[in-house]
């Protein structure tokens, strides 16, 4: 595993840092578990969240009933596997799965539409991983619900096809029990984000068939390493991100195109924003965008020389590097990188939302598109202009869409096509397309994020962060709503609640925050990405 810093400025800022680090002892006080490295009021939460430094040595015990229900799952033929689990335990095993090419179907979503495409891939086949720490995740929870209902509809007993992995005394180990569920459970001494060598990141990547124990022995080699004052590749790496952010090199660019590793800058992304998003500072992740240039940019490439700093390694070792380079950031930035204290205020809103639906009126309607919120402008044109115009000179543009994340590739492709062709088709389809087009009209960033996948991610940076960020939020129409069994609300009115909690929670900190609603969805994100070609 290694950091090389490629860029003069950088190795200033974190060689600004690093005496400091070694001075208070960091490494030998993380190495021995040390709480109160980021000061008195997060020492009683960080002291119940350190497990994750010697991960790749516990969870190896853990590798015998993983194995187990492999034999499990195999046996009665279950080959695909659905994830549901928001944030951390969801999106390790995404990357995980991606880069070893094994077939994952992640739910991080309460779409509708995506939820159907889950349920008609093959009941018969589908072994269900619940994934949820606190076991009290809205999303989660109605995911379970869901496919119990289903399994049950097409005759298949869910004690056979569900597989839960939380943590000790959580209310989904006991509906576990309670129900005759696979139940794993993960050590209560490591945070969701920080999870990805432990049973979430496990679990649900073993069944897909990834090699697992590689993780940990990748992991394993870099461990003894971060012990080190010298050739630490977790201090050095803490070093530049904490350094560069107290230079106001705070907007983090990750950059992946010619790494093995795919989908890596996803998960740094909630590690970094919820981390270290709060008390009015942060650093801003940047996932699948091009470096503008400007001054508050670090660009790091993951296995690739695109970049201010470039980080090398295998997944496993990557994995424990990051997330101990977040906590030496967070020390620096002086947060507590262990809670995520402005995600509450969103969730309140949601529920709030769900009992009483308070959508308002349109302030405009642009063809297929309803416009919803404070602005002057008459068509989208104007409004993505003035939404532009309103970013501040160190702030960023989020767009966030709560729709179906493949949508897209159900664009008519033209027979024969090649693959240029197809991508065209499904880039034209595709509401993440608007994050370039943007992208393009200014050289502040712009963030895209799926929701409510972002809510657990960036969605504390936007609240809790330096607060200079701009909100474009998108919603859709939703022709086939699918019912939660046993809540009063379907996955529709969940959808909405939480795009219009976050909205009220970032309006309400006077961010200027927009919704748009597409009355047809793919009309609706044609028209969207032509006015932004337009403006
Ligand atoms: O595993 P849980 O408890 O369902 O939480 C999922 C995600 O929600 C958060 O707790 C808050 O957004 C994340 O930190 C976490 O990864």
């Amino acid at each position: 595993m290694e950091v090389t810093i490629r860029e003069e400025g950088v190795a200033i800022a974190a060689s600004s840092v690093a005496g400091r680090l070694l001075d208070d002892g960091v490494p030998q006080r993380l190495a021995a578990g040390d709480p109160a490295l980021w000061g008195e009021e997060a020492t009683a939460e960080a002291a119940a969240r350190l497990g994750w430094l010697t991960l790749p040595l516990t969870s190896r015990e853990l590798l015998p009933e993983i194995g187990k229900l492999v034999e499990w799952a195999r046996a009665q033929g279950l080959t695909n596997v659905v994830l549901a689990g928001m944030g951390g335990s969801s999106l390790a095993a995404e990357v995980v799965c991606d880069t070893y090419d094994v077939p994952l179907t992640v739910l991080d979503t309460t779409d509708a539409h995506q939820v159907r495409r889950a349920l008609a891939e093959g009941l018969d086949t589908t072994v269900l991983v619940v994934a949820s720490k606190s076991g009290a995740t809205v999303e989660t929870d109605s995911h379970l619900r869901i496919f119990e209902a289903a399994f049950r509809a097409a005759g298949i007993d869910p004690g056979d096809r569900i597989v839960v992995v939380t943590d000790p005394d959580s209310p989904l180990e006991q509906a576990a029990i309670d129900a005759g569920y696979q139940l794993v459970l993960a050590r209560p001494d490591v945070g969701g984000r920080y999870s990805a060598l432990s049973a979430f990141g496990l679990v649900p990547s073993a069944l897909a068939g990834a090699e697992i124990e590689k993780l940990l022995e990748q992991a394993g080699e870099v461990a003894p390493l971060l012990a080190l004052t010298d050739g630490n590749p977790g201090l050095e790496l803490g070093a530049v991100l904490g350094g560069a952010a107290l230079n106001g090199r705070d907007k983090l660019i990750l950059e992946d195109q010619l790494s093995e590793i795919n989908g890596l800058p996803d998960w740094i992304e909630q590690l970094v924003a919820e981390s270290l998003g709060k008390d009015g500072r942060g650093v801003l992740p940047v996932v699948g965008a091009d470096p503008n240039g400007v001054s508050d940019e670090l660009v790091v490439g993951i296995g690739s020389d695109n970049g201010d700093v470039r980080v090398d390694g295998r997944l496993g070792a990557q994995f424990l590097v990051w997330e101990y380079a977040t906590a030496v950031a967070g020390r620096l930035l002086e947060v507590n990188p262990f809670d995520q204290p402005d995600v509450a205020g969103a969730k309140r809103n949601t529920a709030e939302l769900l009992d009483a639906p308070a959508p308002g009126r349109p302030a405009f309607t642009d063809g297929p598109v309803e416009v919803y919120g404070e602005t002057r402008a008459r068509d989208l044109p104007g409004l993505l202009n003035e939404l532009l115009d309103a970013v501040p000179g160190d702030g960023y543009l989020a767009v966030l869409a709560y729709l179906d994340r493949l949508a897209a590739f159900d664009a008519p492709v033209r027979e024969g096509a090649d693959f240029e062709e197809m991508t065209d088709a499904w880039m034209a389809a595709d509401a993440a397309t608007l994050r370039a087009l943007l992208a393009l009209r200014t050289d502040r960033p712009v963030t895209f994020g799926w929701g409510p996948r972002y809510l657990h991610s960036t969605g504390q940076y936007h609240k809790g962060g330096p607060g200079n960020g701009v909100f474009l939020q998108i919603t859709g129409v939703v022709t086939d709503d699918v019912p939660v069994p046993g809540r009063p609300f379907t996955l529709g009115a969940l959808q909405l609640a939480q795009a219009l909690g976050d909205l009220g929670a970032l309006a309400g900190r006077g961010r200027p925050a927009v919704r748009l609603h597409l009355t047809d969805r793919v009309t609706g994100v044609a028209h969207l990405l032509a006015a932004a070609q337009e403006a």
